[in-house]
């Protein structure tokens, strides 16, 4: 029979009806496991659900499996809106964010990687933050990991074993315009749970500058993210792969010279995860 465009058009949106029927039946099978989700959680001491080595390892899954021509951007922004509303609804938590830096940024890069059911709370500068995580049951904290706060050695406050640690650095996923591509730390209150991660966060104190420091640091692999002056000498905050160890990092130092530095942690994250150029390209939307 001769086919009207008005026919084909209503094949077209039964065919979609049936895509966006098997997807919502499956989001819902997914909300099914929570409940056994939070039963095995609780056995491991409760609190905050955030697992984000398991999220690291999801994002990356998902980017290097997609094809097709739904952008990335796209897929990775449903994901991460799914997963943090999951983990949301296991435990209920609050994004805390230093807005200290320029609201818009934060905001794009919070309301991406957690959602609009999250609920999302500025703070000016990354002490405020890192003080609302402290007082909370199991929230999060979002901060640039090039600080820029105003706040000096902020990070300072996640020394101890009491202490919020940095957890997770975002984007799980790196690329060049990346929608929410501000680079930011996840702090949470410390949790036994969660295991060791790739790259170890360490601040490192100084009696006084010295500039056989930075090579030292990089001798150990190390980067330093931020540094500022502090009450009897200087702070550091340094990221390296965990295996160096702070031990390997006082080494270092020692060996250049640089005595009586104190290494201390401050959290980790997964290994970070760069997609390059030409990939990207191959999801860009066609112009
Ligand atoms: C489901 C879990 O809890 C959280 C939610 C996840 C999800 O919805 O996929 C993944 C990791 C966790 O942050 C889990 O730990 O596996």
């Amino acid at each position: 029979m001769f086919k009207t465009p008005t026919d084909t058009l209503s094949e077209l949106r039964c065919e979609i009806d049936r895509i966006d029927l098997a997807m919502h039946k499956l989001l819902m099978q997914r909300g099914e496991i929570i409940d056994r989700l939070i039963e095995v959680k609780r056995a491991q001491g409760g609190g905050c659900a955030f697992r984000p080595d398991r999220e690291a390892q999801m994002m990356r899954a998902l980017v290097e499996r997609h094809q097709g021509l739904l952008p990335l951007d796209a897929v990775e922004g449903i994901w991460r809106i799914i997963v943090s509303t999951f983990t949301y609804v296991q435990a209920h938590y609050s994004v805390h964010a230093d807005d200290s830096g320029g609201d818009a940024q934060m905001r794009d890069s919070a309301r991406f990687h957690f959602g609009f059911t999250v609920p999302y709370v500025p703070h000016h500068g990354a002490v405020a933050v890192i003080e609302a995580v402290e007082r909370s049951g199991g929230d999060l904290g979002v901060l640039r990991s090039a600080g820029g706060s105003g706040d000096g050695a902020w990070w300072l406050r996640l020394v101890g074993d009491a202490a919020p640690k940095i957890i997770a650095r975002l984007p799980f996923v790196e690329r060049p315009d990346h929608p929410a591509g501000l680079p930011v730390f996840v702090v949470a209150k410390p949790a036994a749970e969660l295991g060791p991660q790739d790259i170890a966060l360490h601040s490192v104190s100084l009696a006084q500058w010295s500039h056989a420091a930075p090579a030292a640091i990089a001798a150990a692999q190390g980067e330093i993210l931020a540094s500022a002056p502090k009450s009897g000498g200087y702070a550091l905050l340094v990221a390296a792969p965990a295996a160096i160890g702070e031990g390997g990092l006082v080494r270092e130092l020692a060996n250049a010279g640089v005595v009586g530095a104190r290494v201390e942690s401050v959290g980790g994250h997964a290994a970070r995860f760069e997609m390059n150029e030409a990939r990207a390209g191959v999801f860009a939307p066609k112009s």
